[in-house]
């Protein structure tokens, strides 16, 4: 049976004007890929590779400068709720208490607010924070801020997470047991999720295909298939043959 592609990125490019300098910084060259329904893709590339300016011109907030980026076959015009992203700072409202942050999308598309909590109620269960609905972000841990911004990527209930670095601001301890906890979440409710990060363990821990990139100018250098049955232990030999191979491929610094 052949898999359904739910993005795909035609030969990208994207440069950008940079004040005060006279040629154009190239930060996207010709990248194609292809993301097929329900996957888990890991974007893994060194610091600005273009990694960010990837998801967000798949989110639709940046226009590539050449080439096309479609959504279910249908080129994208902008953001939708088709795709919800989760950012590496949190981006929860610290006014809003954790139910009230992760319903806040359903708000603003009109949910009625029993439904809307309802639904609040059921992810932030999901992500293993029941009993904060009431909290506000200050009164979070980083890993709970991040369990919140999931819940509230999925309480909008997109067919896409594009995920932007989200455990790269918590410490290794925290950051493995998120990793752990959201491999378990998409186990639960799987979607198609594109998740970016310049770690290589998070990279085979998380995804079904790793996706290499170049440094500047970003360019897809090499992809693997993540083969190695969950859950993956970084210490298994499997996990570390290929952290070797990668490491070798990338121009990561390790
Ligand atoms: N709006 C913009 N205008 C000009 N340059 C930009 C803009 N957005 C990004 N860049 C440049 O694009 C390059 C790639 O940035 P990007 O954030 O995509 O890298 P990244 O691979 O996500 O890096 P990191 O892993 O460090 O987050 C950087 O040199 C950055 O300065």
């Amino acid at each position: 049976m052949s898999r359904k592609i739910k993005i795909e990125c035609q030969s990208v490019s994207k440069a950008f004007h940079v004040p005060g300098q006279k040629h154009l910084l190239h930060v996207l060259d010709r990248v194609s890929l292809k993301v097929y329904e329900n996957e888990f893709l890991v974007i893994l590339g060194p610091g600005q590779s273009g990694k960010t300016v990837l998801l967000n011109c798949v989110a639709g907030l940046l226009e590539p400068t050449r080439g096309a980026i479609l959504i279910n076959g249908q080129a994208t015009a902008g953001p939708g709720p088709d795709r919800g992203m989760v950012f590496q700072r949190y981006a929860l409202f610290p006014w809003k208490n954790v139910e009230n942050n992760v319903a806040f999308g359903l708000a603003v598309r009109g949910v009625p607010r029993g439904e809307r909590l309802d639904t609040a109620r059921r992810y932030i269960e999901l992500v293993g924070l029941k009993g904060f609905e009431k909290a506000y972000p200050a009164q979070l841990s980083g890993g709970m801020k991040q369990r919140a911004g999931i819940a509230r990527a999925y309480a909008n209930n997109p067919d896409i997470l594009l995920m932007d670095e989200p455990f790269g601001a918590l410490d290794a301890q925290t950051r493995y047991a998120m990793e752990q906890e959201l491999r378990s979440i998409w186990e639960k409710e799987k979607r198609t999720v594109c998740f970016v990060t310049n770690n290589i363990e998070e990279a085979i821990y998380l995804g079904d295909r790793v996706i290499v990139m170049s440094a500047l100018p970003g360019r897809v250098k090499s992809e693997y298939p993540i083969d190695i049955p969950a859950p993956r232990a970084y210490t298994e030999t499997a996990f570390l043959a290929l952290r070797k191979h990668i490491s070798a491929d990338t121009d990561l610094v390790l």
